[in-house]
């Protein structure tokens, strides 16, 4: 298991390259496995990342029917909120992917029958003991990655795969995340973080400051971070590699 620190000049390059290299990778694989599980992320650095997917995915020998779609949290709002993590990916990702609706494994929307917890519960059992190929990953200023926050009951110790989450620090309040344990069951991590606002927190983790959720989660087989030069401000000199 082992951590590589790509640092690129700016933001618009993060979401270049990680799109294209995360397409070779998906293609890759395909020609390898029947299907690929891919879990995606919310936030603006994934969704600018996931236009330039798009943008790639056109032309290319990805096979959209081998792909399996899952998401690492979302936020507890109505199906048709734009706040949603999913709405937000598959509105940039569908413009040019046709995404078969059963490998499309969105978390629930509030729809004033469940609440995050139980809908929490039927993620986890959507999601079985499912493996991912590949978890893309923001991280937080404060540390945080998915919805699991420092200092927050979604970082304590659990058995459970999927969790519901109230009193969220970053609105919405209420959201569903999958656990460190869940987030840690994939081959590769790739964590994606633009701005300078993420320094401290990008430095802290890679210098493992237990405090932040983020300094828990690894690939089994690789971690990758992708940053710009502004989130990589604060980095000491050993991860100073060029990508
Ligand atoms: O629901 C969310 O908000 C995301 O899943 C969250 O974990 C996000 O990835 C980070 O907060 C980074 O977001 P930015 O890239 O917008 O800073």
């Amino acid at each position: 298991m082992y951590t590589r620190v790509v640092r690129l000049p700016d933001a618009e390059d993060v979401s270049r390259v990680v799109a294209r290299r995360l397409l070779d990778r998906v293609v890759a694989l395909q020609a390898a496995q029947p299907t690929v599980h891919l879990c995606l992320t919310g936030g603006d650095a994934a969704n600018a990342m996931y236009e330039a997917f798009a943008e790639l995915a056109e032309s290319s020998e990805l096979d959209a029917t081998r792909l399996q779609l899952w998401w690492g949290d979302e936020r507890f709002v109505p199906a048709t909120d734009p706040m949603r993590n999913s709405l937000q990916a598959v509105s940039r990702l569908a413009r040019t992917i046709s995404f078969q609706a059963a490998y499309t494994h969105m978390m629930a929307a509030q729809d004033g029958r469940k609440d995050s917890h139980e809908s929490a519960a039927e993620y986890e059992a959507e999601l079985g003991g499912t493996t991912f190929d590949i978890m893309l990953l923001g991280i937080g200023a404060d540390g945080h990655v998915g919805s699991i926050f420092p200092g927050h009951p979604s970082f304590e110790p659990t058995t459970r795969s999927v969790i519901g989450v109230t009193d969220s620090p970053k609105a919405p309040s209420e959201r569903i995340t999958l656990t460190l344990p869940t987030l840690n069951r994939s081959d590769e991590v790739w964590f994606l973080a633009t701005g300078e606002a993420k320094a401290e927190a990008v430095a802290a983790t890679l210098e493992y400051d237990e405090t932040l959720p983020a300094a828990h989660v690894h690939g089994r087989v690789v971690t990758y971070w992708f940053l710009d030069e502004a989130a990589a401000g604060q980095l000491p000199a050993q991860y100073s590699c060029p990508f």
